[in-house]
């Protein structure tokens, strides 16, 4: 795992947004996993901005989210389908059916977790999963004590992860208490995982998911048994960090990263 601080919120995400973009320059035919949340809008709004000055071509690029709220329709606001749309596929030249989210509405929830990791397996699996974390430390909807070998499926919602996001909901109790997600074990079977973690409210968890033990109380901290991870932080989230020092100096210092300092 690597981990890279940036100084402020803008650098993290235009590096998050750099490192896919190059990804996708180096295999057209790339399978990319998203995740939502208010810290994914500013990667993605940079990601639109690089399609817009022809510097990275979704034309041949298929996605896969991670969740979707069960009971939403794709139409509702507070859907992830909607968010996907409104800030990333509607501003970029992406074929839309190659975009891919669990289906809120599925009928038989265990067959939609089967079809959504068979959708993954026949694309050839994910390339590179983009990650964030919710304040109770989960990855998707992964909340503790999910197992780490977890595959796509519906999972209950714990009340932070109710308070962290029902704020967007319109009355908040209308947000569904359930979800389908991929699992932690779908999650590192991705070839590569870039995590972004930004804000200072993310301090605590963002300690405990990069150093803290690997734990399905904190199903983020499952990114450390993945071989190819970087987790991008700016300093207000790396504050509870205690190998920053070691970190600074391996983004300043190795050569891989240098077209990117
Ligand atoms: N299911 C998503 C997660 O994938 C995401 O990481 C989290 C963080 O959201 P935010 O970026 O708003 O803190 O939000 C939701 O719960």
């Amino acid at each position: 795992m690597e981990v890279i601080i940036r100084p402020t919120t803008e650098e993290a995400v235009r590096l998050t947004a750099e490192l896919i973009a190059d990804a996708i320059r180096q295999k057209p035919f790339f399978k990319l996993g998203l995740a939502t949340g208010a810290t994914m809008e500013a990667v993605y709004a940079d990601l639109a901005e690089m399609n817009k000055a022809g510097r990275v071509d979704f034309s041949r690029v298929h996605t896969f989210n991670l969740d979707e709220y069960i009971g939403l329709p794709p139409e509702d606001p507070n859907s992830y389908r909607y968010y996907m749309n409104k800030h990333l596929f509607s501003k970029i030249n992406i074929d839309m059916r190659n975009t891919n989210l669990p289906d809120g509405l599925a009928g038989d929830e265990i067959a939609e977790g089967l079809r959504y990791e068979e959708a993954i397996e026949d694309a050839g699996g994910i390339d590179l999963q983009l990650l964030g974390i919710g304040n109770d430390g989960h990855i998707g909807f992964n909340e503790p004590i999910s197992s780490l070998g977890s595959r796509t499926r519906a999972k209950a919602l714990t009340p932070a992860t109710y308070a962290q996001n029902s704020v967007y909901f319109n009355p908040p109790e209308s947000m569904p208490k359930r979800a389908f997600t991929m699992g932690v074990g779908t999650i590192l079977d991705a070839e590569r995982i870039v995590m972004l973690i930004t804000g200072a409210k993310k301090a605590g968890i963002a300690a405990k998911a990069i150093e803290g033990p690997v734990t399905s109380m904190v199903t983020g901290s499952a990114i450390q048994l993945h071989p190819n991870t970087v987790v991008i932080l700016d300093e207000a989230a790396a504050a509870e960090l205690t190998q920053t020092e070691y970190y600074k100096w391996v983004f300043d210092n190795e050569p891989k990263w240098e077209p990117y300092r």
